[in-house]
């Protein structure tokens, strides 16, 4: 891999370009940072240099600052790794260099990458270049004077929502703004803006330093009113997210106070946020994510992905059309299948209303929409499925019925096609036991809506290809959904971590704790909904369903609730009946129904936990931690047993498929900072007291004791992954 390097080129017209090389996005690593100090030194001292481009190679201008550097400071607790670039750099030398500068963006420039383009003294952009400052999807604000220079390019109120939303603009709406100066083609990118950088010399145009710009900003009065609105805001809609607060407050003080006093506050803010949970937990993920697609054995061999250009999707119920919806907005020609004509326009109608909603949500352009669904096509025999390169089968959970489907499937489709299941419990070696097809046969595991959840669970046996592997990764980025590899068993990686959730929320309504309480709590935690409200959305019948699975599966630790039942023996089903925990009506967010109270005492009456028959008396940390602990529980296992590749494919599985929230970094990543220790002792605590559901994992038990993180991997030879 190519080295991070600065180029210096000196050309005979005097124009100095400086270009930043470092692929695949010229993240600004310390020895870029450093090249480039060296190089605006160097364009300053030699005579020969009248004027400053500055590039990036590849197509890219820059990606911003190295985040794998603020990863380094969480891992070492070191923030000496973070170099001073807003002042000596940006500031000292680009923005005051007595030579001017001109920025040549192409491609991207993101974060500390626009940063330094905003200090150059112009910017000329090839089309369609995405420029932003998404640093607070990190935890933390811009930091290179972002919050400084942007306001003052565009204006506070578009400044304020870029930073706010981390939404990048393309070229074309910057020209506009006024944060671009011209808009060339990337053939003509360098030449224009040398003559630009020198006729800026020659003051045929305007040698602007942003920074001491006051035009757009309006009066302090104005900045202040629309900065107030935003606080109020932030409030509301990100109260666990400090930087968002932060990066209004800096914004403020430097209109307050001038755009050089804001940069130093900026940099002083920017240090304090950097070792922040928040911002561990937000980098922890953005490392994740791009982890995941990494599988060893698979990505690593030189082999090729397959191009899947037509899917079948056998059943048409709401996980079938679903994950049918999904393909067709990824371009791929899908035949649904179904078994008689009135379930398959069923299955056709939720499509359509699948992707009508994602129009009415402005999603989708109607372009868009019409080609998705120009692609469909509805069947009821397997006719047409000669020429189909995937197959999900997405049936009800049932073994005889998906064993003779698959049996079918391997009769008529090609020998290349891949044969997934869409399955959430059931062993895919048994799926596919009466096929000779086991090297084809893999989970593909979508959550509801298919359409809608980023995550996608390929479950590998171990007789699956890698090659199918491969293909279904592939297929997973091509829907734009996160494809996590993982290994064969009950529940897969995440329903069997997440199994405990609901059961501890239903031990504890059992043990007097108010349900709702509950669901306020674990939403404070930063879930969407607590598990109350969740079990409504899901409808009973799947937990019953899911409760029978794990319950013969684990039935060392499950917690039989016999709530469930009785609310459906009073002809509750949740959301889907309108009787649930909740009220549910139009225009209004869900009530409490004080009806299910007697139910509960019912539960309660049968169930027989409380002692002394009064109820227990919590705090609400331990209600969270005697919820999200045995998750975490759950989670040692899946990791012990080889189940996910890394710990970091738990934390995203975590974040994507139930929600956790992603600034507290995943499941295995929050456990870490709450510590193990902690963790164990709680858990043998409330073993001795409220039995085995609380029991602490071997593996648990073996790195609280030792002192090791729960996500390091074994320091011995890896266990493969449970394949089996
Ligand atoms: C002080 C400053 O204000 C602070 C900052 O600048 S913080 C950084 C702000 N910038 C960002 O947040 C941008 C982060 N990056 C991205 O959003 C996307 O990578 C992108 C839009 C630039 C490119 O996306 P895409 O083409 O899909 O490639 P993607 O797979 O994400 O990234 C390619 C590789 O570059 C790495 N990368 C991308 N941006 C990086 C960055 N800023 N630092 C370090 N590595 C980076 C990724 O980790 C990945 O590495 P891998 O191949 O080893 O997995």
């Amino acid at each position: 891999m190519a080295l991070p390097k600065v180029d210096f080129e000196v050309g005979a017209d005097g124009v100095a370009v400086i270009t930043m090389g470092n692929p695949p996005v010229n993240a600004l690593a310390i020895p870029i940072i450093m090249g480039l100090k060296d190089r605006f030194d160097e364009a300053a001292r030699r005579n020969d240099v009248k004027a400053i481009v500055l590039t990036g190679k590849g197509g890219r201008f820059s990606g911003g600052f190295d985040i794998s550097v603020m990863k380094k400071v969480h891992d070492t607790g070191d923030s000496s790794h973070l170099p001073d670039v807003s002042v000596e750099l940006v500031v000292n030398a680009i923005e005051d260099s007595k030579k001017p500068v001109v920025a040549a963006v192409e491609g991207l420039a993101l974060g500390g990458g626009l940063e330094l383009a905003m200090g150059c003294h112009a910017r000329i952009a090839a089309p369609r270049a995405q420029l932003g400052l998404p640093e607070l999807t990190l935890g933390i604000i811009p930091g290179f004077g972002g919050t400084q220079r942007l306001p003052r390019l565009i204006g506070l109120s578009k400044a304020v929502e870029m930073m706010l939303k981390s939404k990048p603009i393309t070229s074309e709406e910057g020209k506009k703004l006024g944060l671009i100066d011209s808009i060339v083609s990337s053939e003509e990118l360098l030449k224009v803006s040398r003559l630009w950088a020198l006729e800026i010399g020659e003051r045929r145009k305007p040698w602007v330093r942003s920074l001491h710009r006051t035009d757009k900003i309006g009066s302090l009065s104005e900045a202040r009113e629309l900065l107030g609105t935003a606080r109020q805001q932030v409030k509301k809609t990100a109260p666990h997210l400090p930087q968002q607060l932060a990066c209004v407050d800096v914004i403020e003080y430097g209109i307050v106070h001038g755009g050089y006093s804001g940069v130093l506050k900026e940099a002083e803010v920017f240090k304090q946020l950097v070792v922040s949970n928040t911002s561990k937990g937000l980098i922890n993920v953005f490392f994740a994510q791009r982890a995941i697609t990494k599988v060893p054995g698979v990505t690593d061999i030189g082999l090729k992905p397959r191009n899947v250009k037509k899917a079948a999707v056998v059943g048409g119920g709401l996980m079938g059309s679903g994950i049918a919806t999904a393909l067709l907005l990824g371009n791929i020609h899908v035949l649904l299948k179904e078994i008689n004509s009135e379930l398959l326009m069923k299955g056709i109608k939720t499509i359509e209303g699948n992707v009508n909603a994602l129009l009415r949500r402005g999603k989708l352009t109607k372009q868009k929409a019409d080609a998705a669904l120009s692609l469909l096509q509805g069947v009821l025999d397997y006719s047409e499925f000669k020429d189909v390169d995937l197959v999900i089968e997405a049936v009800i959970e049932n073994l005889s019925l998906k064993q003779t489907i698959f049996s079918d499937l391997e009769k008529i489709c090609p020998p290349h096609c891949i044969l997934a299941s869409n399955t959430s419990t059931i062993d895919l070696n048994l799926v596919g036991k009466m096929t000779s097809s086991q090297d084809r046969i893999a989970g593909a595991h979508f959550f509801s809506p298919a359409h809608v959840m980023p995550l996608l669970e390929i479950i590998r046996t171990d007789k699956t290809s890698p090659q199918v592997i491969l293909d279904l990764i592939t297929v997973g980025k091509v829907i734009k959904k996160a494809p996590v590899v993982v290994g064969n068993c009950t529940g897969f990686a995440v329903n069997k971590t997440f199994f405990p959730y609901s059961q501890a929320a239903q031990l504890l309504v059992n043990l007097g704790v108010d349900a709702y309480r509950i669901d306020t709590l674990i939403r404070n935690f930063g879930f969407p909904i607590g598990p109350f409200q969740l079990a409504d959305l899901a409808g009973y019948g799947v937990a019953v369903a899911t409760s029978k699975v794990f319950a013969d599966a684990f039935s060392d630790r499950v917690f039989k609730s016999p709530l469930l039942d009785l609310l459906i023996k009073s002809g509750r089903n949740g959301k889907n009946n309108g009787k649930g925990y909740y009220i549910y009506e139009k225009g209004s967010k869900p009530k409490p129904d004080p009806s299910i109270l007697p139910i509960i005492e019912e539960s309660r009456r049968v169930c027989n936990i409380m002692p002394n028959g009064k109820p227990i008396s919590v705090t609400d940390q331990e209600i969270v931690e005697m919820i999200l602990f045995p998750v975490v529980n759950e989670a040692c296992r899946v990791l012990e047993d080889g189940v996910v590749i890394r710990a970091s494919d738990l934390d995203i599985a975590s974040v994507l498929g139930m929600s956790f929230p992603n600034y507290r970094g995943g499941i295995v990543f929050w456990a870490d900072l709450v510590g193990a220790n902690h963790i164990y002792t709680s858990l043998k605590k409330w073993t001795q007291l409220y039995g085995n559901f609380y029991k602490p994992s071997k593996y648990l038990e073996e790195r609280a004791l030792k002192g090791i993180p729960l996500s390091a991997p074994a320091s011995s030879t890896p266990k493969p992954v449970a394949r089996l």
